[in-house]
């Protein structure tokens, strides 16, 4: 299998680390899309959406997801990669989609430790438990929909990959 893998998950379910990680066991290179954008533009998040707004940070991801998808390739998406369709369909056309799962209680309490503010702005402006229960509330189907395989996250990132590589392993699902 060379075809790319792609993380999806909300912020905080560990698609930058895992997929780091996961590349490396599989002498895969390694792109986070977020990374590439501040690469590539010099603009962090937060500088995209104060120029842009998220609409037009949303226009560059999706350029950024193609730009990046190559073989042999972990590609770690932003958490709202999954909000257009056509994301969603280029992802599963493109290569195998990892769906990293875990509750909003245990997302915000990694994102409480490393808000990397520049990276991630508020998208609703309430507390952040609140705010990553909404996310979940809204993009949950998504990442459902566009996901080959649904990973547990809620473990350490070392078995968090090991479970990533036995996915792999499985016929993809649909
Ligand atoms: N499986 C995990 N267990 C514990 N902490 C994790 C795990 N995955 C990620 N983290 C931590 O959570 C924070 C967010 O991880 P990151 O990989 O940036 O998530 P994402 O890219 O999905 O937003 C980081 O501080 C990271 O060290
Ligand atoms: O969930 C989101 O809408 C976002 C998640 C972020 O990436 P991570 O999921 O890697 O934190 C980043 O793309 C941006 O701040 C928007
Ligand atoms: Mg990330």
């Amino acid at each position: 299998m060379t075809q790319p893998i792609f993380m999806v998950g909300a912020r905080g379910a560990g698609k930058t680390t895992v997929g780091s990680e996961l590349a490396k066991a599989l002498g895969y290179k390694f792109v986070d899309t977020d990374l590439y954008l501040l690469r590539t533009s010099g603009l962090s998040v937060a500088d995209i959406v104060d120029r842009e707004g998220w609409e037009g940070f949303r226009r560059r991801e999706t350029e950024a997801l193609k730009a990046v998808c190559s073989p042999l390739t972990v590609v770690a998406t932003g958490g709202g990669a999954v909000l257009a369709q056509e994301n969603r369909d280029f992802m599963r056309e493109a290569g195998t989609v990892i769906y990293l799962r875990s509750p909003a209680s245990t997302l915000a309490n990694r994102l409480e430790d490393a808000p990397q503010e520049d990276q991630r702005p508020t998208l609703t402006g309430r507390p952040i438990t609140e705010e990553m229960m909404q996310v979940l509330n809204e993009r949950e189907a998504l990442y459902q929909e566009a996901a080959h395989h649904v990973v547990d996250g809620t473990q350490d990132p070392a078995l968090v990959v090991n479970s990533v590589m036995d996915a792999l392993a499985l016929p993809v699902a649909r």
